[in-house]
């Protein structure tokens, strides 16, 4: 259930037409997400999301929302946060801030095929070329620093097989931050938790086809490698091994290269990034699962998913040479 807080049919129908977004028909609220509460509704004008924020504050929600209302102003399919006549984004309501953006044709595919992941590595890439003018920064909240600071915190819980995996990553990745090819990377507005339930795919003349990417409450500035990295832990392994699924990984690198060409030190650092996407979602379960928050609405994720996909990242680097055509591939 996420719904925390209600919204009766009169306050919802004020607040929208406060934005000018038409008059409400209908308010269903959403069952699907743990962060916050969605409801789903529809007015005479559109389809729409209303998100009250639950835990997010409203020191952060600014990047995130302008950084969707900027990408989808550049054509990127995302939802589009309605604003006041003052330009404001980030609204109030019941208490809670709050957005309303429009709802995204389709639904998550779960068990993603080539075609999805060359999809997905297309508009990745289409994404990062149109954060490149976005003028707000904001450090990816969950990244080297938020590693170093939760690794300690969450040891105490592991067994020592775990603990010395955990340790001996933490400061792999910390030397491979240190180095001048991790310096020169590629930045910029990144989503950061670009998986499978955070995508849509719509229906159109029978090909499932992309209609959007969502749920924008973990980017920040960051490598654009990274990035990738999170994408292929997802969307190209076998979710019941962690290992890469070799055919599904080529297609998602080569349509995201098709757009943006990959640069020296991105093809050198794949491996080590590969390795930092599954590292950091580890650490994250793991402080989710051993430490819940007080009064947490949040169903923790299985962290031994992760360190499957770590081990399985550190045994078998993935390199470009190893995708099917990564000759191809510009460099
Ligand atoms: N703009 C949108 N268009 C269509 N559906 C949406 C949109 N935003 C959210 N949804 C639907 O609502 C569900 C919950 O949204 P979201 O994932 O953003 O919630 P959340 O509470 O932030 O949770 P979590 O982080 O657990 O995924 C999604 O799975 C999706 O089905
Ligand atoms: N995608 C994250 C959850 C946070 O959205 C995970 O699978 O751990």
């Amino acid at each position: 259930m996420a719904v925390y807080t209600e919204v009766s049919l009169d306050e919802a129908s004020t607040f929208l037409t406060s934005l000018k977004l038409g008059n409400l028909q209908t308010l269903e609220g959403c069952s699907g997400g743990i962060e916050n509460t969605n409801y789903f509704v529809t007015t005479d004008q559109a389809p729409y999301v209303l998100t009250l924020f639950e835990r997010l504050s409203a020191e952060q929600l600014p990047f995130y929302l302008r950084l969707m209302k900027h990408l989808a102003f550049h054509g990127i399919p995302v939802p589009d946060p309605a604003a006041n006549r003052d330009g404001d984004v980030l609204h109030s309501l019941n208490g809670k801030p709050a957005a309303v953006v429009n709802r995204l044709k389709g639904k998550s595919e779960l068990a993603p095929g080539v075609d999805h992941c060359r999809q997905v590595g297309a508009m990745l890439a289409r994404m990062h070329l149109a954060g490149r003018d976005f003028s707000m920064q904001q450090p990816n909240l969950r990244a080297l620093p938020w590693w170093n600071e939760t690794v300690p915190v969450v040891l105490p819980h592991l067994e020592p097989a775990q603990a010395q995996l955990l340790q001996a990553e933490l400061a792999y990745q910390n030397h491979v931050a240190s180095q001048s090819a991790y310096t020169a990377l590629p930045r910029g507005a990144i989503h950061a938790d670009l998986f499978r339930d955070n995508v849509m795919f719509d229906t159109v003349d029978g090909v499932p086809t992309l209609s959007g990417f969502f749920d924008f409450y973990f980017a920040g500035t960051d490598a654009w490698l990274f990035d990738l990295a999170v994408c292929l832990n997802d969307w190209c392994i076998d979710l019941p091994t962690g290992a890469a699924d070799l055919e599904r990984s080529a297609a998602f690198v080569d349509a995201y290269a098709s757009v943006r060409p990959l640069t020296p030190q991105e093809r050198e650092l794949l491996p080590a990034m590969l390795r930092a996407g599954a590292l950091r979602f580890w650490i994250s379960r793991l402080w989710d699962w051993h430490l819940p928050r007080e009064a947490s609405m949040l169903q923790a994720h299985d962290p031994t998913h992760f360190e499957r996909v770590l081990r399985q990242r550190v045994a078998y680097p993935l390199t470009l040479q190893q995708l099917h055509n990564a000759d191809a591939l510009p460099a």
